[in-house]
C-alpha cells in the first residue's frame, strides 16, 4: 500500500525555524509559542509608553484574583517592570469576598504569584470591610440577585484596598471579552448611553486603544463611607444598608432608594447600624 506523506507542520511566520502552535486572531499569522511571548509582551509594553500610563516611582497594585487574566497581568507587570526599568513599586491586591470553595481556593494561587513574582501581598475581604460575607448574603437574597452585591462590594473593596496600599494606580486584567459583555448587558437592560462610551474604547477585541475623548462621569465622594461615588450614598452604602436593615432589595434594579430617601431615614438607619455590621468605612488591620 502506498505511504501518503504527512502534511508538514508549517512553520512560525516570524521566526522561520519553530513550528506554528497558534494562529493569532489579530493578525492571522501563524506563529510559535516562543515568538506569541515576544508580540503580546513588546504590544502591552508599546501601550504602556505610548500611552505613558506610569510614571517612574509609581506605586501601582494588580487586582490579583488568582485567575488566568489577573496572574498574566501581575507576570507581565513584573516582568515589563524590570525589563525596561520602569521604576515601579508594584504591589498584589485581593479581595476575599468569602465564597468557600471558590476564592479561597484562588487565593492560595495568589499567594504563590506573590512569592514567585516576589511582589507583597494585600488582601482585604468583605466580612472585614462590610461585615457580610458572600456566603452570607447568598443564605439571605438566595441566588438572584447576589452578582451585584458581589461586583458591587469588590469595586469598592479595590478602591479601598488600593488606598491602604496608598498606590497612584490600579491595574485590572479586565479583558475584551469583559468588556463586550458589560456592553451587552448594558443593552439587554436597555442602557444605550454607558455601552456608547464604553465602545468609543473598544475598536475590536485585539485592538487594545486608550480613548482620549471617552467623556467620564464626574466623580464625587460617599456622604456616608467617603470613597469614591457620583451619587450621594455609594451604591457598596445603599446595598448595605439594605442587608443591615433586612431590606436586602434596597438599591437592587432601577429603584431610586436611599440616594433619593436618605435625608428623611437616616435617624433609622443610624438606629440598626449597629446590628449585623460594622460601619462602612471602617477598616481595621
Ligand atoms: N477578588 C478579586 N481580587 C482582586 N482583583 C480582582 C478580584 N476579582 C476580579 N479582580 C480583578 O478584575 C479583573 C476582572 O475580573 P473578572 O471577575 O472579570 O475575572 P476574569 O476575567 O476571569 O479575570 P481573572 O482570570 O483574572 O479572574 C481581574 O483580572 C482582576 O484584575
Amino acid at each position: 500500500m502506498e505511504k501518503t506523506a504527512k502534511p508538514k507542520s508549517r512553520l512560525c511566520t516570524l521566526c522561520n525555524e519553530k513550528r506554528a502552535a497558534l494562529k493569532r486572531p489579530k493578525t492571522l499569522e501563524q506563529i510559535c509559542r516562543e515568538c506569541f511571548y515576544t508580540v503580546f509582551e513588546d504590544e502591552i509594553h508599546r501601550v504602556i509608553v505610548d500611552n505613558q500610563l506610569f510614571k517612574p516611582g509609581e506605586r501601582i497594585a494588580i487586582g490579583a484574583s488568582g485567575g488566568k487574566d489577573s496572574t498574566v497581568l501581575a507576570y507581565v507587570m513584573s516582568e515589563l517592570n524590570r525589563r525596561h526599568n520602569y521604576g515601579l513599586d508594584l504591589f498584589l491586591l485581593s479581595v476575599d469576598e468569602g465564597i468557600t470553595g471558590y476564592r479561597d481556593d484562588s487565593l492560595e494561587t495568589v499567594k504563590r504569584n506573590e512569592i514567585q513574582y516576589g511582589l507583597p501581598l494585600k488582601v482585604v475581604s468583605y466580612s472585614e470591610l462590610y461585615g457580610w460575607t458572600m456566603d452570607e448574603i447568598v443564605k439571605l437574597i438566595g441566588l438572584k440577585n447576589n452578582c451585584t452585591f458581589c461586583g458591587v462590594f469588590r469595586r469598592q473593596a479595590l478602591d479601598r484596598g488600593a488606598a491602604l496600599l496608598k498606590v497612584d494606580k490600579l491595574v485590572t486584567g479586565h479583558n475584551a471579552d469583559d468588556i463586550a459583555e458589560t456592553v451587552l448587558l448594558n443593552i439587554l437592560r436597555g442602557d444605550i448611553a454607558r455601552p456608547r462610551a464604553i465602545l468609543d474604547i473598544i475598536k475590536s477585541g485585539e485592538d487594545f486603544r486608550i480613548s482620549t475623548s471617552t467623556k467620564m462621569p464626574e466623580q464625587g465622594i460617599c456622604e456616608r463611607c467617603g470613597y469614591i461615588s457620583s451619587q450621594k450614598w455609594c451604591k457598596a452604602c445603599v446595598l448595605l444598608e439594605g442587608l443591615n436593615r433586612g431590606l436586602p432589595k434596597l438599591g437592587i434594579g432601577r429603584s431610586r432608594g436611599i440616594n433619593s430617601e436618605h435625608n428623611t431615614n437616616t435617624k433609622q438607619a443610624n438606629g440598626t447600624q449597629s446590628l449585623q455590621s460594622k460601619q462602612c468605612g471602617s477598616l481595621d488591620f
